[in-house]
């Protein structure tokens, strides 16, 4: 998708006319390697053959808005009231995004009221609204020391005029929605319906996912956390299949659609074998197949590890009849099929064919790498995207998300952050360090992406 100029402009809900208290710091300030000026844009694209492809000249490159601070607010601090909301599933750095928000709202801006609206956007229908928490700078201090949400957070469809009715009633100006895709798409259709109402509430988006699958944010918050915590899980399983006479360790981890977490917890261990993810499809059997390769490996070094990402392989779970159909979650997500299970029982059942005797060793670690407590860089992460957020919103930004991009903090509008997801380029050079860690370049140098199969 080529974008342009105008397509990465964020909405604002008009003039700023207040002196934001920031202004007397921000006053000095001039653009410099270390700080983005707040008339100043972040490019899209950051190598020459993109930028000289577009012939044009730096002010009419496609860019973002930079993220920080005004000197003049649209808000006047006295008069707002915030709304927080986490919705779908956890990932790390969830508290520390609330910490942040409130935090930046009362110390830095005055903000008196703000509103935790409890388990997803479903505290924002008519039947949960009331039932909320007030978020103080004292009631968020330690909360990050802890994984998971204060607020809680779900899945499952809600009336956007309803959560409107919501915020209206709630008295909120400014709502944070902290969320992954679907989050950021019932964030935008609220957003829609405000504007249709021709109201004065700022909805910013936090995007958060611990697939790492959205797009125009170079990493997901908590990202590095989860990975981090998967790559143990693999340590575990690689030392248990060393351990065993052909030993199979297999780790499936979570990714629907991205295989992220499967790269980088892989390549933070470099001890995996075998790298599956949604993005490559691969085949079973014949000679370029998994149980071929695995059986090589098996043979060749004793044993073998392989890490799958949960999304992997289910062309094959459907070939098999072993998809639910189109069975969705509350949210509408796919339900996806064990591809954990599959290996399992298809390799123990080639190998011992084969006449090896395997011992497989399966962790399928789900729910302990996500609700682990951020780590360090994380916190770090959730802080700055949390002032990014209240800046953001001070002034009147709306239908919009921030995200680090390219390194720098910058806003984008929120329909480009649903306009498609992130994944694993099978030509970028993620999946090439995967294929370097792993060996299958030096091993199996003819076919170009070794578990690729043309379907
Ligand atoms: N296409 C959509 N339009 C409007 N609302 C949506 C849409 N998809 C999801 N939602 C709502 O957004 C909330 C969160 O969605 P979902 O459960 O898919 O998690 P998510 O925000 O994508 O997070 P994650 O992918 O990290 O689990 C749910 O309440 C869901 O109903
Ligand atoms: O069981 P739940 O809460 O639906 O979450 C599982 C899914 O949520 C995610 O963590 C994020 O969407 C996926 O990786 C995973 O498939
Ligand atoms: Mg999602």
């Amino acid at each position: 998708m080529t974008l342009h100029l105008d397509d990465l402009r964020v909405r604002h809900l008009g003039e700023c006319r207040y002196d934001s208290p920031l202004s007397a710091m921000l006053a000095a300030k001039r653009t410099s390697p270390h700080y983005v000026a707040e008339g100043d844009r972040v490019l899209l694209e950051d190598t020459v053959s993109m930028l000289a492809e577009h012939g044009l000249s730096p002010h009419d490159l496609p860019s973002f808005e930079a993220a920080g601070p005004r000197r003049k607010i649209y808000f006047d601090p006295a008069r707002v009231t915030a709304g927080i909301v986490t919705c779908g599933g956890l990932c790390p750095g969830l508290n520390d995004v609330i910490r942040g928000l409130v935090q930046e709202l009362t110390v830095q801006y005055d903000v008196k009221r703000i509103v935790g609206f409890r388990n997803g956007l479903r505290g924002l229908t008519a039947r949960h609204r009331d039932d909320t928490i007030e978020l103080t700078p004292d009631r968020v201090r330690d909360i990050h020391n802890a994984g998971g949400t204060i607020l809680g957070s779900s899945r499952g469809a809600q009336d956007a005029e309803e959560m409107v009715d919501s915020l209206l009633l709630r008295g909120i100006n400014v709502l944070f929605v902290i969320g992954g895709d679907g989050g950021m798409n019932a964030a935008t259709n609220l957003a829609a319906a405000i504007r249709a109402r021709g109201l004065d509430i700022a909805v910013i988006g936090v995007p958060k996912t611990i697939d790492n699958d959205l797009p125009y944010t170079d990493q997901s918050f908590g990202f590095q956390s989860a990975f981090a915590q998967a790559a143990n899980f693999i340590s575990s399983v690689s030392i248990e299949a060393a351990a065993s006479p052909d030993g199979i360790g297999i780790v499936k981890l979570m990714g629907r659609h991205s295989g992220f977490i499967a790269c980088y917890a892989s390549l933070a261990r470099n001890a995996a074998d075998i790298v599956l993810i949604p993005e490559v499809p691969f085949a079973l059997e014949g000679e370029d197949g998994l149980l071929a390769r695995v059986e090589r490996h098996v043979r060749s070094k004793g044993f073998v590890v392989i890490v799958v990402a949960e999304g992997a392989g289910q062309d094959l779970l459907a070939e098999r009849g072993l998809l639910e159909g189109n069975a969705t979650d509350a949210s509408g997500n796919a339900k996806l099929g064990d591809i954990g299970g599959l290996l399992r029982e298809t390799i123990t059942a080639h190998l011992t064919a084969a006449g090896l005797a395997p011992t497989v060793r399966y962790i399928d670690p789900s729910y302990a790498i996500r609700s682990v407590t951020a780590n360090a860089y994380d916190s770090v992460y959730c802080l700055r995207l949390a002032h990014a957020a209240v800046h953001a919103a001070m002034a009147g930004r709306t239908e919009t998300a921030v995200v680090r991009w390219r390194r720098r903090f910058v806003h984008v509008p929120m329909p480009l952050i649903i306009s498609h997801r992130n994944q694993v380029d099978p030509d970028g050079d993620l999946w090439m360090s995967v294929l370097e860690a792993t060996g299958h370049l030096v091993h199996d140098p003819a076919p170009h992406r070794p578990l690729l199969v043309e379907r």
